[in-house]
């Protein structure tokens, strides 16, 4: 009897279960992950890296991964974005009427509009305060050491919960840049920053991502409320922008007419969310790769001083990547090595194809993973390690990307990715780590506290939606100057 009624309790759910993930008949000739593991390894919230290191790039030596990438992204009339429906409450939160997700007529409106703005000057003066303000913090953080070590006899340092840290910075930075607003989330705790902290993790809810028909079962008020709080804030600063316009991206979206008040709304979030926990994690890698190898951060040191000097204000002139070629192949590497979008919004070929050898149906969704083509040994020469230099050209410079890759058919350095749907915000998003690094190498030294999670390899959080953030990362900051003092050591 027992048995029976396990039977026909389990029976169902085994079913179901059977029909969410089987391989549709249609797609059994392609090449395939192993399914379980693959689910497991999100209900267990493993990151991206972990899955495209297990999975993906075991199976790498059999494709030629980086036309592929290429093909799809360059045609994306044929391969056009094709995301989750409604029901996930991320389409909720950043809408589906932005230049992120629009596709056909509604992107190629919208596109230029949002290139265009993105090529305002970039707000160097502003990044710099809020660099300062971020210093002040890390100088003035509770939890002082005295490090014995490397011959600077008990010298004060800092351990700082730097992944928090840059994402703070990142808010800030995205306040100025788009709606010139400071939100101080570097110095103060607000209710805003808050319902922003919590809500991102609540929508990556390994349950709830692999599951989106639970929201509908299981719905979660509280989570709801703090989204409509988040976008109500978010709409009530572009309404006060209309009033009180500046030389901002949202100032400039506003001012143009092709763009009706729904569009606005998800671009506003959108720009946001694509924004944030991108360049936030891409300065806590860099960090984390820089305490790593103590003898680049050296470099990259001395490069910043004798260009910027140990006081001057960085310019968007001498922060160029011809000016500071080092730190800019640091960036590069850092973001080749831990792409902070470890894949890209998945894209539905719009008829059949024949990509490599083979037959892709109609429909189905093509997900170009950048951490596989980062990591990829047929692009690059010890992919596993980090390694500067290859963004460096015979005489120091600055390297042609192309040249990083030892194929210069694949392109390979994509961390935002390539095409006419690549990212707008590139030259902002890079400008601003330039300054934040740059700033932060001359004012400290820094390494991984005793005992780091990420001693033996950079550990990222699990997030939904691609991203790749290394979570608890602690660094410890020594600086090289007193307070009142002129000079770098
Ligand atoms: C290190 C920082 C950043 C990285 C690594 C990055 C990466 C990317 C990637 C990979 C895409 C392509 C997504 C896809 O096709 O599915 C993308 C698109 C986009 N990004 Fe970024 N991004 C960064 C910063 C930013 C910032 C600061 C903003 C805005 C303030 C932004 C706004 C956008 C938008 C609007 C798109 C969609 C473009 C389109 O579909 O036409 N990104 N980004």
């Amino acid at each position: 009897m027992v048995v029976y009624a396990l039977v026909a309790t389990f029976l169902p759910v085994i079913w179901v279960l059977h029909r969410i993930f089987a391989i549709p008949a249609h797609l059994r000739h392609l090449p395939t992950v192993p399914l379980w593991p693959w689910v497991w390894s999100y209900l267990t919230a493993k990151p991206d890296s972990y899955r495209c290191q297990r999975f993906l790039l075991p199976m790498r030596d059999e494709r030629g991964e980086g036309l592929i990438f290429h093909h799809i992204l360059m045609n994306h009339g044929k391969f056009v974005k094709d995301y989750p429906d409604n029901d996930t409450m991320f389409i909720q939160l950043i809408g589906t009427h932005s230049v992120g997700l629009a596709t056909g007529d509604d992107w190629k409106r919208q596109a230029p509009i949002v290139k265009q703005a993105f090529s305002l000057p970039v707000p160097i003066p502003a990044f710099v305060a809020l660099v300062r303000s971020a210093i002040d913090v890390v100088k003035h953080t509770t939890t002082v050491t005295h490090d014995q070590g490397q011959g600077q006899e008990d010298a004060p340092t800092h351990t700082v919960r730097w992944s928090e840290l840059a994402q703070r910075i990142a808010l800030d930075g995205l306040g100025i840049g788009l709606i010139g607003h400071n939100f101080d989330a570097v110095r103060t705790r607000s209710s805003f920053v808050e319902d922003y902290n919590k809500l991102m993790p609540a929508l990556a809810s390994p349950p709830y991502v692999l599951f989106p028909r639970l929201e509908r079962l299981l719905p979660r008020p509280e989570v709801r409320a703090r989204m409509d709080r988040f976008v109500g804030s978010l709409v009530h600063l572009l309404h006060a922008k209309r009033d009180n316009p500046g030389d901002d991206i949202m100032t400039f979206l506003l001012n143009n007419k092709e763009l009706s008040e729904v569009e606005l709304r998800d671009n506003m979030v959108t720009l946001f969310i694509a924004g944030h926990d991108t360049t936030a994690g891409a300065m806590a890698s860099f960090m984390y790769f820089l305490a790593k190898r103590p003898e680049i951060q050296q470099a990259c040191r001395s490069e910043v001083l004798r260009v910027l000097g140990p006081t001057a204000d960085p310019t968007q002139a001498i922060l160029g990547p011809d000016s500071l070629p080092y730190l800019h192949a640091c960036i590069h590497e850092t973001m080749r090595i831990n792409p902070p979008a470890s894949f890209v919004v998945s894209r539905a070929a719009q008829t059949d194809v024949v990509l490599d050898r083979y037959l892709v149906p109609a429909g189905t969704p093509l997900v170009p993973n950048i951490h596989a083509m980062h990591h990829s040994a047929r692009v690059w020469d010890e992919p596993e390690v980090f390694h500067p230099e290859r963004f460096l050209d015979a005489n120091g410079g600055a390297a042609d990307l192309r040249a990083g890759a030892t194929s210069s058919s694949s392109g390979g350095w994509m961390p935002f990715v390539t095409g006419p749907r690549k990212c707008p915000a590139q030259n902002f998003a890079l400008y601003e780590m330039r300054t934040i690094a740059a700033m932060f190498l001359r004012e400290f030294e820094w390494t991984l506290p005793k005992g780091s999670i990420h001693e033996n390899g950079i550990q990222n959080s699990f997030f939904a939606f691609s991203l790749s953030m290394p979570y608890d990362l602690d660094i410890t900051f020594r600086p090289l100057r007193q307070e009142g003092e002129s000079g770098a050591a």
